[in-house]
């Protein structure tokens, strides 16, 4: 039994009958369910329900390890990404992702910024600092590191080096962005800084967020989807959710009777 509404927004991602296996795990158990477009749905569920293995589904993550497998289909603006020859490069352009931890890259603040302008060929000078600037500014970084964008990137704080993961994200302009659990390694006020910028990416992009918090995902999300041991219990707008949960499993974990 799942609950899962349509949403009345235009559609930017539809999951058809999902399935995945990591060799012979199944992990993923025929999850359908459509994402509206700018907008903010959070992903939610106990430790091992699939949270992550279905977000790293949405930009093909999976493909850099041998042995993993999908089934059925993911639309993007109705296109299947899971046809074994869409072209992985594009796709991750277009479905960018920043992860728990923060992963600058052993360089300069500008160069991590740059790194994916560059791969897309961009080599003016002037082109680059424009779209650096402006996707700092963007992931609200700018005022702290404009005097510094020659200096190592591990220099910056751990909130920091997150801000700056994001921007190289929004650099390349995706239409989606995945986050997952980005404020794990994070103190209260650099979550808060990051769950603004959430919210503030509605207007432009896609986004989807694996969060374990789930007073973020009320905070931050338009739709919530809540798993449970690989399958999609819940599908709704958030607030229905928390307030009047239609599955008794999305219940019991709200109102943290397991988790
Ligand atoms: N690379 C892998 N190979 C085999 N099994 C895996 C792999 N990665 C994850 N799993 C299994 O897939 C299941 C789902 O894991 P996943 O990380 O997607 O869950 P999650 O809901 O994101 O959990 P958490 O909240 O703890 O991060 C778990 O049973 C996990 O052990």
């Amino acid at each position: 039994m799942a609950f899962v509404i349509e949403p009345t927004e235009s559609i930017k991602l539809e999951v058809q009958n999902l399935n995945f296996y990591y060799g012979n795990n199944h992990i993923l158990k025929n999850i359908s369910f459509k994402i509206p477009e700018k907008r903010v749905t959070a992903l939610i569920g106990p430790s091992g329900c699939g949270k992550t293995t279905l977000l790293r589904c949405f930009n093909r993550m999976h493909d850099l390890y041998p042995g993993n497998r999908y089934e059925g289909k993911i639309l993007l603006d109705g296109e299947n990404i899971l046809e074994p020859d869409y072209d992985l490069i594009k796709l991750r352009i277009r479905v960018g992702m920043v992860f728990q931890k923060p992963t600058a890259f052993p360089m300069s603040i500008f160069d991590n910024v740059a790194y994916g302008l560059r791969l897309q060929g961009i080599k003016n000078r002037k082109e680059l600092e424009d779209r650096v600037e402006k996707a700092l500014k963007d992931a609200a970084l700018w005022d702290e590191v404009k005097d510094k964008l020659n200096k190592p990137a591990s220099a910056l704080s751990g909130g920091q080096q997150q801000r700056l993961c994001i921007a190289r994200a929004i650099a390349v302009e995706p239409e989606v962005l995945l986050f997952d659990e980005p404020t794990s390694a994070l103190d209260p006020i650099s979550t808060a800084k990051i769950e603004e910028l959430v919210v503030s990416f509605k207007d432009k992009l896609t986004v989807l967020i694996v969060t374990h918090n789930m007073q973020q995902a009320a905070r931050v999300s338009d739709y919530t989807a809540f798993m449970y041991l690989g399958e999609l219990i819940e599908f709704n707008r958030t607030e229905e959710m928390f307030i009047k949960p239609k599955e008794k499993l999305t219940e019991d974990y709200i109102t943290g009777r397991f988790g």
